[in-house]
């Protein structure tokens, strides 16, 4: 397996990777020469200033990881390396403690103009009177976006004695009342407060959420804070604000156009820089040893882990499944995969709805990883290696298939049951049902037949005459292709005077012995399957 890491991670990070893979660090590659050798890497590691887009991921014929060393994921084009397939891994809550205090020195420093001072001093000027300052005491903060870093913050300026007033239209209220934040409406933020800072991911709905209407409604003198991203207060209105007396000094660690990190001579020009209300930092809110520290090993960690198929920890394009509910869901995912692997193996007909029924104690836990797992065995024989957990449901409504989930707590015999319907366009269903036992996964019910079997890597599915001899008949045919066959389980249909025979073998079963097994006047129908688990 092979890494490349395209921006600085700690020397613990790299130590890690090292012994799991093999790892390339190319900090100051351009754009063009990334495009040209992504081809040959299974993941790569950045921070917030490579471009992971759809180009970049297209190009990535092995890519299976890619891996943000910090938090925002907004260089990432997610939707591209979900439709490929690719998981996205961050480590969210390395640096949210860095990227919070970063936020409370920067407000302070607005507050009592501490950079302008410090560069007076250094210049030789010793007076105090046009630095003369503001305190938080008894201010009022207005945080936008009451997340893991604008919590933290919430509680760091509550110590200051501030009236922390929060926006955030997708917590519930208990967060509020847990970081001592008034939950008010964006306006009212904008309205009533001394000093705002905002916390939020950069996406279309926060992109410019503080623009030129907003800098009509804040409190004139307003000081305002961006430690969050470039572009989340459009620096144009802000510029024109500042300008205007509108705002009294602001503060921004995050712009619009950033430039490279790891270049060594770089330009950076932007026009809030002639501005001397605005106090500048390069991007520096994670930039603190302990954060540095617990990101680059974290993020080792769950690119190798994520390379190796562990589907927990922070995926961000999975649903979050907790390490403890993954080891408790593991041979159900199995079992789920290896029933949807059955559909097409048996039917042809294209199918238009997948409804995964979890019973008895399964029911309790967050499924929704089985199921994908379920909807990846089902689209495997289509789309071989072009779907995974990631893109599984994406690809099933590309195809048109309609995925429902239902919960019974109820359940007879069985702690717990997964039932898999699958309905084709012709409107048939097809039904299965499994369960487990530790770690070993059963089949217990197959179209209609009562049944115990462990799917395998071999097996064959024979619909026969319920008449003396076909196991006979069966043994010989494989014998003279060379197969084993290492269980055998037969299930008869009283009714109709058929049985259904599932056979699971050492090898492979080719063609030709199906074929020969389907001219016999005692079996109805052989077909072979592979590939379950
Ligand atoms: N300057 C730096 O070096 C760093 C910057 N960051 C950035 O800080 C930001 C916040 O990070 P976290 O707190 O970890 O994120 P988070 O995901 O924990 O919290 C974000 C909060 O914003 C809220 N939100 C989303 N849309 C909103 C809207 N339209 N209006 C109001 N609230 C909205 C969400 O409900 C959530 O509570 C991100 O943009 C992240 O990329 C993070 C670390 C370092
Ligand atoms: O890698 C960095 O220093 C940027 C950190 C950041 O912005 C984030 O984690 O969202």
């Amino acid at each position: 397996m092979k890494v490349i890491v395209t921006e600085r991670i700690s020397e613990n990070g790299m130590e890690y990777l090292k012994k799991h893979v093999d790892v390339d660090v190319k900090l100051d590659i351009p754009r063009e020469e990334l495009l040209k050798i992504i081809k040959d890497y299974d993941a790569i590691i950045v921070r917030s200033t490579t471009k992971v887009d759809r180009e970049l991921i297209q190009k990535g014929e092995r890519l299976k990881v890619i891996g943000r060393a910090g938090n925002g994921v907004d260089n990432i084009d997610l939707e591209a390396a979900t439709e490929k397939g690719v998981i996205v891994v961050n480590t969210p809550d390395g640096n949210i403690v860095a990227a919070a205090e970063l936020t409370v020195g920067l407000m302070l420093s607005i507050a009592r103009n501490i950079p302008q001072a410090h560069n007076g001093c250094q210049s030789g000027d010793f007076r105090r009177d046009k630095f003369k300052g503001i305190e938080l005491n008894g201010k009022t903060v207005g945080i936008i976006g009451l997340g893991r870093i604008g919590s933290l913050v919430a509680a760091r300026l509550a110590s200051f004695k501030m009236r922390v007033i929060a926006y955030d239209p997708y917590i519930p209220d208990s967060r509020f009342e847990k970081y001592g934040a008034e939950k008010v409406t964006l306006s009212e933020l904008l309205e009533q407060s001394d000093f705002i800072t905002i916390h939020t991911p950069k996406t279309e709905e926060t992109k410019g959420m503080i623009g030129e209407e907003e800098f009509k409604k804040v409190k004139r003198g307003v000081r305002l804070v961006n430690c969050a991203r470039g572009g989340l207060i459009d620096e144009k209105a802000l510029y024109n604000a500042i300008r205007e007396g509108i705002v009294a000094a602001a503060a921004i660690d995050v712009f619009e156009v950033e430039p490279l990190y790891n270049t060594e001579h770089q330009e950076f020009h932007n026009p809030l820089l002639e501005l001397p209300k605005v106090i500048v930092t390069p991007h520096l809110g994670a930039s603190t040893v302990e954060a540095q520290n617990n990101i680059g090993i974290s993020i080792a960690k769950e690119v190798i882990g994520a390379l190796k198929g562990k589907l927990y920890g922070n995926i961000v394009n999975l649903p979050e499944v907790k390490s403890e509910e993954f080891l408790e869901l593991k041979s159900y995912m199995k079992l789920s995969e290896a029933m949807g692997a059955l559909y097409y193996q048996i039917n042809e007909t294209p199918v238009k709805l997948v409804e995964v029924i979890y019973k008895g104690d399964i029911s309790k836990y967050n499924t929704e990883i089985v199921t994908l797992h379920a909807l990846k065995g089902l689209l495997k024989p289509a789309l071989k290696e072009g779907v995974s957990v990631v893109n599984a449901r994406l690809r099933a409504r590309e195809m048109g298939i309609e995925t429902v989930e239902g919960r019974v707590e109820e359940i007879d015999h069985y702690s717990s049951l997964i039932i898999l319907k699958i309905t084709g366009t012709n409107g048939k269903t097809v039904e299965f049902a499994g369960t487990t036992y530790g770690n070993e996964i059963r089949i217990v019910e197959y179209m209609g037949h009562k049944v115990n079997f462990e799917p395998t890597e071999y097996m064959m599915f024979v619909k026969n005459k319920d008449v003396p001899g076909v196991i006979g008949h069966i043994g010989n045919v494989l014998g003279d292709f060379g197969i084993n066959i290492s269980a055998m389980q037969v299930s008869p249909n009283k009714s109709d005077g058929t049985a259904l025979m599932v056979v699971n073998t050492d090898k492979e079963i080719p063609v030709e012995a199906v074929e020969s097994l389907n001219k016999l006047n005692s079996i109805i129908k052989a077909k072979a399957v592979k590939g379950l688990i």
